[in-house]
């Protein structure tokens, strides 16, 4: 048993027995941090190579629980502590190619076809690498991993500038620069409290002008005040978590519901949350599956996406996240099919190749679960 003041919620307990469906059928992850789902060994091996002596055990699955249990705290700012060790081991090109090309490996392993892979390049310029260098390594990684796993996933990342910095406007740059080349987009992450996403403005700004995609994290920490401004000053495409959008909803006693005018336009003007249930209760967001704000938001007509933030974190993959949501709510694949389609449409790539993969691989796959 670990310590955490956690005890009211539910913890992010072992996962049960995936449903063999769940594994096959098609998935799509547009939240998912490239460094908090590296593979255990990966990270002892990593930390052997570049001298991290800080590792708190050089056994793979303990590592695994390590992360899990360190980040169920009940706090996000605990629960981002944990990227420490993770971040000091992806300081070379070497190790952000090889991250990143498992990254894509693992995620096509468990049925992934599409994902947007979010990291910091600022976190990864330790031992010396410009912010270009860490870019190109991860993209490199990425088709490499695509490689691997015979084509069938199809990988984008997302840069990400850190709130509690000052270096959102040059990350906006660099994605924008590398834009045609793997980037897809960007994102703003870190402490949401004492942070508020307006003090990015001019990164915002910047994509903007440059028409550039870009979601940022609100919403989780804080509530529905920074998923409005978020929308509405910073001009976000989507949200990452957004499941305190609830604050501006009043369910009544007959259990009808009615929304603020934060919560219409969002669901109104179809704006993706990206939903990440575990994570939601390692950090406190929410306090069980079973009440997880994703049902209600998803009966209400909301654009739901399911997600898995940090699948070493935590301790999640896609399908568990799926298996999750089949075992609190009864969703069958109808569900699953239309949250995968959601993430696609919202996806940051050119329309045609949305409608590629939902065409061609989604609505196949799902047809053929039967
Ligand atoms: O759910 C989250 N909320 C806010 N920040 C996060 C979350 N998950 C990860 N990061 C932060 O994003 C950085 C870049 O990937 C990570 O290093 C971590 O600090
Ligand atoms: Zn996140």
């Amino acid at each position: 048993m670990h310590l955490s003041d956690n005890s009211a919620a539910e913890s992010a307990a072992a996962p049960g027995p995936v449903a063999d469906w769940i594994r096959r059928a098609p998935k799509a992850v547009l939240h998912d941090h490239l460094d908090g789902g590296l593979r255990p060994s990966t990270i002892i091996e990593l930390a052997r190579d570049c001298g991290y002596g800080e590792l708190p055990t050089e056994d793979p699955e303990a590592l695994a629980l390590w992360f899990r249990d360190a980040a169920d705290s009940g706090s996000l700012e605990r629960y981002l502590e944990t990227f420490v060790h993770t971040c000091a081991v992806m300081q070379t090109r070497e190790a952000l190619f090889r991250v990143a090309a498992e990254c894509a490996e693992d995620l096509a392993a468990d049925g992934v076809v599409y994902a947007e892979v979010r990291y910091a390049p600022e976190q990864h310029q330790e031992r010396g690498l410009g912010l270009d260098e860490v870019v190109d390594a991860v993209n490199e990684g990425f088709r490499e991993g695509e490689r691997r796993a015979g084509g069938r996933i199809t990988v984008r990342a997302l840069l990400t500038g850190m709130r509690h910095t000052r270096r959102s406007l040059e990350i906006a740059e660099l994605t924008v620069a590398h834009r045609d080349r793997g980037v897809a987009g960007f994102d703003i992450a870190g402490g949401e409290i004492g942070n508020p996403p307006a003090d990015h403005l001019p990164a915002f700004q910047y994509l903007k002008r440059h028409n550039c995609h870009f979601t940022i994290h609100a919403g989780e920490a804080v509530g529905a005040e920074s998923v409005h401004e978020a929308v509405q000053v910073c001009g976000a495409e989507r949200i990452g978590h957004g499941v305190r959008i609830t604050d501006d909803i009043q369910v009544q006693d007959d259990g009808t519901a009615v929304l603020g005018h934060l919560a219409a336009y969002v669901r109104d003007n179809r704006i993706a949350l990206e939903v990440c249930p575990t994570s939601n209760l390692q950090t406190g967001a929410a306090k069980h599956y079973a009440t997880h704000p994703i049902d209600l938001l998803h009966r209400l007509g909301f654009r739901v996406t399911l997600n898995t933030d940090n699948r070493l974190v935590s301790g999640t993959t896609m399908s568990r996240e799926f298996q999750h949501m089949a075992d609190a709510f009864g969703y069958g694949p109808e569900v699953f099919e239309r949250f995968t389609v959601a993430a696609v449409e919202s996806a940051f790539l050119p329309l045609p190749e949305r409608r590629r993969i939902i065409g061609e691989v989604i609505r196949p796959g799902y047809a053929a679960l039967g």
